[in-house]
């Protein structure tokens, strides 16, 4: 049966630093190198032998997904880049730390910011701009998304790029981030908008979701190195 394995990056220099992230374009720290490689030994003792890899337009899952490839000893597989594979937007939010917004907005706002479905972060003045952006209409770059605006920009990828491989028998393998790896479980195990702020997707640790000829989740395992 078909597998699709999901992988959220390693850690990143603004998860050492507990600042929020988004769109912004920090790197691996080295412990999150580490981890990208280890999760990629996990994963290449399962065997799987993929047809494609999917990642986002940001350096820190970009990285994540060369270490994994190069584990797996498959990193002649085409890689496809998309910023509709990017973190959630987090707007004005990104660059703070995150104990700092709870001492200032109170842990209850920031719950609702982090794991909400429908609550939008304080939004930018303007969209992100730059070359890996440069092609995209200004309307459809965000200032600031909620999940579930996250979760619309992600599943035409979805429906256009991995699900029709995943359909012809192609084990499809999706280097990403917690949130849009959250909205895309959100989809796949349709798991309502109350009940999202549960599930919680960890630094690089493999997924793997077996999947029915119809896409529905069969099976799911969590590859974990401890
Ligand atoms: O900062 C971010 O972009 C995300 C993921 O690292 O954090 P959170 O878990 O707070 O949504």
């Amino acid at each position: 049966m078909v597998k699709l394995v999901l992988v959220r990056h390693g850690e990143s220099a603004a998860n050492f630093s507990n600042t929020y992230t988004g769109w912004s374009d920090v790197p691996l720290t080295a412990r999150g190198a580490a981890q990208a490689s280890a999760a990629g030994q996990l994963l290449a003792d399962t065997g799987i032998a993929f047809t494609c890899v999917h990642t986002s337009v940001l350096q820190r899952a970009i990285t994540t997904a060369y270490l994994v490839q190069d584990a797996i000893g498959q990193n002649w597989l085409p890689i496809q880049k998309s910023w509709r594979l990017n973190e959630r937007h987090y707007g004005a939010l990104r660059g703070l730390n995150k104990d700092a917004t709870r001492t200032l907005f109170g842990a209850n706002q920031v719950a609702r910011w982090r794991r909400s479905y429908q609550a939008e972060p304080p939004l930018l003045n303007v969209p992100v701009a730059g070359r890996a952006y440069a092609a995209f209409p200004t309307t459809i770059l965000s200032r600031g998304e909620s999940l579930a605006d996250a979760s619309r920009r992600l599943l035409p990828y979805w429906v256009d790029e991995i699900a029709p491989r995943l359909m012809r028998g192609e084990n499809q393998l999706v280097v990403a981030h917690g949130s849009t790896l959250r909205a895309l479980i959100k989809w796949l195990e349709n798991i309502g908008d109350a009940d999202i702020d549960g599930v919680e997707v960890a630094n690089a640790e493999p997924i793997i979701c077996t999947l029915g000829p119809d896409l529905s989740i069969i099976a799911k395992e969590v590859l974990d190195a401890d």
